[in-house]
């Protein structure tokens, strides 16, 4: 019999799917991936053809295991992470989905969270869920689709429909049962997930309107959930036995294991994760308590403050403002630039997420002169996303009574070794680069290998962490302060902007 010697993450993000095939060491044996098209079909929507995210999934395999030479018996289990409040509904007998997924960035169903809240649902989300309303998570985005695709409602009740996260979907797609199962961390996403009692919450059910038989079954990260079709991509029975948000995938990665361990992803957005431990702590200061994991039979919560945009500021610059030929171009100019020059940069194209949760407001530059150069420009874009993370922080100390020493760091963003230091100086902490820098596909390989005896156990997982560079922190306390105190003036200049106030 061939010997089992890799387990293959699928990491199915916001703009890109990708395959990695790893070995018992971590190594990367095998890499694919591929963008898919980001549809706008009204401004503040964004939606993505689910079976064009299955086609770039099933498409990256083939390439991944194609490169590494790598056949479907040697692989022994596979994880999935996914772009985590994405919502998709289709027809369980012809597989077909009845609308595009509506993406986690969509704003479209901001009026229906507005009436949500005018009916004094906050205390209740807020008590079961660990959320708060908003059109970031699935619950609106799936009562969006009930109400506006004609007979969707009636066809839900009678049983016909299905709902799910991305991960569900590729689930139900590459699994030779058809199995609708999702992990209590992507359930954790939805508004109508109890993270307490760790179970649909009925009320809130009956809040969205939603039928109960319409959900997956919620499982823990790293059980075999189901086989491959062996008529499908891997011609092939191979066990599906890790999924998990990205986020929280990408927590395991770094294997942030233990109470106060705290990670950063700089992609499109940056999403920071501190594992909580066994306790679901409550967030007085805009943050969300989320599922980090069930493994093992422990169930571990981490609170969460996502910002909204990070990368993507980046890739303005690149396409929009024509600014930067490539994403890393922005370290030299930033670097050139010597200091911001009391110029400041509020990136909310989108609203703001944690901690302000206001999706009116938009971005705005503060303190340009006629001496503005460009150089100055793109380095208050980049120093944007360390402000917003130490805004983040900021809220996770006052809520968790911890000061954070050393920040794990991944992502596209944060490659920018410019980015990486200026974020370690405002925080007064150090932040690490793994040397693995596909955490995200590495915690859903981790999560997949454990369950299937692969690796033993976290220790395992955790011994085998490599840093590629650490980032000290050396800004003086006096500049540090004042910079930030800057940062906290252009913030409440740009909400106090708003149409809202
Ligand atoms: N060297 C860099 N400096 C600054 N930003 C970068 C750099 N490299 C990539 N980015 C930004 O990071 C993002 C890509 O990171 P990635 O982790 O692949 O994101 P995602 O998984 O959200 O698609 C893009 O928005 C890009 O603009
Ligand atoms: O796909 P990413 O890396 O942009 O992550 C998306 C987040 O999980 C959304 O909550």
């Amino acid at each position: 019999m061939t010997e089992k010697r890799y387990i293959l993450a699928i990491d199915q993000g916001t703009t890109s799917s990708r395959a990695i095939l790893f070995d018992r060491r971590g190594t990367v044996a095998g890499i694919a991936q591929r963008e898919f098209a980001q549809l706008f079909p009204q401004p503040g929507w964004v939606e993505h053809d689910p079976r064009e995210i299955l086609a770039s999934v099933q498409s990256t395999i083939v390439e991944a295991m194609t490169r590494a030479q790598v056949d479907a018996s040697q692989v022994a289990g596979i994880g999935i992470s996914n772009q985590r409040e994405t919502t998709v509904v289709w027809d369980r007998h012809t597989g077909q989905a009845i609308h595009n997924a509506v993406v986690w960035q969509s704003r479209q169903t901001a009026g229906i969270c507005e009436q949500l809240r005018r009916d004094g649902h906050d205390a209740i989300v807020r008590e079961r869920t660990g959320l708060l309303i908003d059109a970031y998570f699935s619950g609106t985005k799936l009562k969006w689709i009930l109400d506006h695709v004609p007979g969707a409602r009636a066809r839900a009740a009678r049983g016909e429909l299905l709902f799910g996260t991305i991960d569900s979907w590729l689930l139900w797609n590459l699994s030779g049962d058809r199995s609708h199962l999702t992990d209590c961390g992507n359930a954790a996403r939805t508004l109508m997930y109890d993270i307490h009692r760790r179970r649909w919450c009925p009320d809130l059910l009956e809040i969205l309107d939603v039928p109960a038989a319409m959900l997956p079954e919620v499982r823990s990260n790293s059980e075999i959930h189901a086989h491959t079709a062996p008529d499908g991509v891997f011609a092939r029975r191979i066990p599906i036995c890790g999924i998990a948000g990205d986020q929280q995938a990408a927590l395991f990665g770094h294997a942030c294991f233990e109470p106060g361990m705290a990670k950063n992803t700089y992609g499109t957005g940056c999403f920071v994760l501190m594992n909580t431990g066994e306790r679901a702590v409550r967030s007085d200061n805009g943050l969300l308590t989320t599922i980090a994991w069930d493994v093992d039979g422990r169930v571990e919560y981490a609170l969460e403050g996502s910002i909204f945009v990070a990368g993507s500021a980046i890739q303005w610059l690149r396409d929009g403002l024509r600014m930067l030929g490539k994403a890393s171009d922005s370290q030299s100019y930033a670097e050139r630039a010597h200091s911001s020059e009391g110029v400041y940069f509020v990136p909310a194209f989108v609203g703001l997420g944690a901690p302000y949760w206001r999706s009116d407001v938009r971005g705005a530059m503060f303190g340009l002169t006629r001496g503005t150069s460009k150089e100055v420009f793109i380095r208050a874009v980049l120093e944007s996303l360390a402000y917003q993370t130490r805004d983040v922080l900021e809220a996770m100390q006052a809520d968790s009574g911890i000061a954070l020493r050393v920040l794990s760091a991944d992502g596209g963003a944060i490659g920018n070794d410019f980015a990486a230091q200026f974020q370690a100086d405002i925080l007064d902490a150090a932040l690490e680069r793994p040397r693995n820098s596909e955490a995200t596909a590495w915690g859903a390989a981790c999560l997949a290998g454990l369950a299937v005896g692969f690796w033993e156990d976290r220790g395992e997982l955790a011994a085998q962490r490599q840093v590629e560079r650490r980032f000290e922190p050396r800004m003086d306390a006096q500049r540090r302060e004042a910079l930030y105190a800057g940062w906290k003036r252009a913030v409440q200049a740009t909400l106090a902007f708003s149409v809202e106030d």
